[in-house]
């Protein structure tokens, strides 16, 4: 078995699981080993029968010792067995579960949940939830891996196909030294898959993730030295002196420009119209204006002849953006086209002969930009938004499509000074400091959930004076509902609580581009008032007439993703307001959000949330929005990064990192 075999060659594996992996971009046996685990269950520590006390609920751990029995009375099916945890005996019944007798065998072990009663003087439990823990290289396990699933595809099937690759996960060669491992207590490689996949416990889980997180920044700065090389070699074939342009655009905006934006545009025109090739940071907090940045550099460029692509990371962000700066450069005869996934075929191909017979100038879009059949006549800026979720190679790829590609990227995400010289090692940065003039400070309010009506009411309020609302739920797979609210229900909850008339919709990734698309064209023309959305909406969205962001358990978002989806609102002249909704009553959760309700500043944000996430908190809330790292945080893992650039400035590239293979194309993120 090889890393880059398919994963059919998995016993058990036929052509249908196959097919089901593959909804989930798995198609060999790196990409399986790839599929982290999204959530890891532990139950309640088992007690021995003995010192179950009687009407409570407890977990037990025992071995069936009997043969499973249906029964039939009166109108039940009950099935019976017999446990023992080598010490006692109990019975077990459920009702009408008849197809139980197909899952439970004579010799297997389980965890059984439930409230232990005693009936003619012996413990019965009855109902009980059963797990079973996986049993890895003959150990059994305290944490059950719960992985990304489809139709067709268990959580069982999925384990069992990480445990048949055992020998080849065994036989891993790690390519750090042992000497570096030894000093920073480095987890050996395969271990760390082993582990990421069936952990021992908690703390081990901890270790395997810090070593994974290792590799996957050593892997994203040995790429970008290699970059560094080929850019720091190119000249600037593209010379863009385009001042006059730029200022007639600016001198046009209904606003002036930020000392930051100001200074940002300068940094810009100096790089274009410079010797070497531009590769510039520009970095702002959310609102604080980079989209016009961004359009002064693409006008410069167009104006001078050449063609420029922006690329956004969603397609409901590329729309948005082509919506705005078509019409602005309409003004200024530049011809700009938007290119998504969902764009129609027919219209596709007609965009690509545009593209590459040099009638559009400006093109924006998605990773749709990327495809082999998108070919430039010229091209000599790529400008691409929220930087964080494309990978390196990705980013290279489009400015690949020329020669000499100038480079400008746009990020919200606040990374303290010390890593970004890390992480932007080959980059010139520009900071916009401050927001525009005007902006009001968002309020800020974390509450309960019996704040719930009021926070309705409040809402109804801002909808009679015509602002729009964001309301933002975690999730919406019927699967994982639980305790969280689901945007479908949360919906006609909104419904019967909101003046008859209130025009809600919702939003999620489920839903097909183009209806996304349609309800977020809708919001920004104002037809509708509450936006009932999953995190879709996080990055960049647009709309200054939206005054109030409600989230909903916010306690499962991180602060700095929160502070992004805050970020939606305050953008215009009118007051907003945030309200976070902790659905957990313990005090941590609420000390945690409130940082938010002290402050609006996304560094601060940022340093706060590292400071306050215990060591258990590594799972779960990491920085998301940080796509480009699958495991690392770049906050919680600082040391790593640290660890990975010396290593790489000690050895140089003689050491090469452990390539990832998806689908078998080789990738920068994981
Ligand atoms: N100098 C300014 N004065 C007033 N308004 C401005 C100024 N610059 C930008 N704006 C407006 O502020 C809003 C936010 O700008 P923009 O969308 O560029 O923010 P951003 O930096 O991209 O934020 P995010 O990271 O959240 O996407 C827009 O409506 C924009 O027109």
């Amino acid at each position: 078995m090889r890393k880059e075999d398919s994963i059919q060659t998995i016993k058990g594996i036929g052509e249908k699981t196959a097919e089901s992996f593959a909804r989930l971009g798995i198609f060999t046996i790196d990409d399986l080993l790839h599929t982290y685990p999204r959530n890891y269950l532990s139950y309640e520590e088992p007690v021995c029968i003995r010192d179950a006390a009687v009407g409570e609920r407890h977990a037990i751990r025992a071995m069936i010792t009997s043969y499973v029995t249906v029964k039939q009375v009166r109108s039940l099916k009950l099935t019976i067995l017999t446990v023992s945890d080598g010490d006692m005996t109990m019975h077990m019944t459920w009702f009408n579960q008849p197809f139980l007798r197909n899952v439970f065998h004579k010799g297997d072990s389980y965890i059984f949940v439930g409230t232990v009663k005693v009936k003619n003087g012996m413990r019965v439990m009855e109902q009980a939830e059963y797990y079973k823990l996986p049993v890895y290289a003959g150990m059994q396990q305290e944490m059950q891996p719960v992985y990304p699933l489809t139709s067709g595809l268990s959580n069982k099937t999925f384990q069992k196909a990480i445990m048949a690759t055992r020998e080849l996960i065994c036989q891993m060669d790690d390519y750090v030294p042992e000497e570096v491992r030894a000093e920073h207590s480095l987890m050996e490689l395969s271990e760390a898959y082993e582990n990421i996949h069936f952990p021992m416990n908690q703390a081990v889980l901890k270790n395997a993730i810090r070593r994974l997180a290792f590799d996957e920044f050593y892997q994203f700065l040995y790429d970008m030295a290699s970059m560094k090389k080929t850019t720091q070699l190119q000249e600037n074939l593209h010379k863009i002196v385009q001042g006059k342009a730029v200022a007639d655009y600016i001198s046009n905006l209904p606003f002036s420009l930020t000392k930051g934006q100001q200074q940002a545009i300068e940094d810009i025109l100096a790089d274009m119209g410079g010797d070497g090739v531009m590769n510039r940071l520009i970095q702002g907090d959310v609102g604080s204006g980079k989209t016009v940045v961004a359009a002064a550099a693409l006008l410069a460029c167009a104006k001078a002849g050449y063609q420029g692509a922006l690329m956004a990371p969603t397609e409901v962000l590329a729309r948005q953006h082509y919506e705005e700066l078509a019409e602005q450069f309409a003004q200024y005869d530049i011809r700009t086209a938007c290119l998504v996934g969902s764009t129609p075929l027919k219209e596709k191909r007609r965009i690509y002969e545009a593209i590459q017979q040099g009638e559009v100038d400006i093109v924006i879009g998605t990773h749709a930009l990327l495809e082999d059949k998108v070919e430039f006549k010229d091209l000599a800026l790529v400008v691409t938004d929220e930087q964080h979720r494309f990978g390196v190679n990705q980013r290279k790829k489009l400015s690949d499509k020329g020669y000499g590609v100038h480079t400008l990227v746009m990020s919200a995400t606040p990374i303290p000074r010390t890593l970004a010289i890390i992480l932007y090692a080959d980059m010139d940065i520009s900071i916009i400091k401050e927001l525009p003039k005007g902006r009001k400070p968002i309020k800020n309010c974390v509450v309960g959930t019996n704040y719930r009506q009021t926070a309705y009411q409040f809402i109804a309020g801002q909808i009679a004076e015509h602002s729009q609302i964001y309301v933002v739920c975690p999730m919406v797979e019927e699967s994982e509902t639980l305790d969280v609210t689901n945007v479908t229900e949360y919906v006609d909850t909104m419904r019967a609580n909101l003046p008859a008339g209130t025009r809600i919709e919702m939003l999620h990734g489920q839903m097909r581009a183009d209806e996304k698309n349609e309800i977020m064209k809708r919001f920004s023309e104002g037809e509708i008032d509450v936006l009932v959305s999953t995190t879709v909406i996080e990055v960049g969205v647009n709309n200054p007439n939206a005054t109030v962001m409600m989230v909903e358990n916010a306690e499962r978002f991180g602060l700095a993703q929160l502070h992004q989806l805050r970020g939606r609102v305050g953008r215009g002249k009118k007051q907003s307001y945030c309200i976070f909704i902790n659905g957990k009553e313990s005090e941590e959760s609420m000390e945690r959000l409130r940082v938010l309700e002290n402050s609006n500043d996304g560094f601060f944000i940022a340093s706060e949330d590292l400071k306050l996430r215990g060591p258990g908190d590594f799972f779960g809330i990491r920085q998301s929005g940080d796509a480009l790292f699958e495991l690392a945080d770049i906050y919680n893992h600082a040391d790593m990064l640290q660890l990975a650039q010396d290593m790489l400035k000690k050895y140089g590239k003689t050491i090469q990192p452990v390539r990832r293979n998806r689908g078998g194309i080789s990738e920068t993120v994981l």
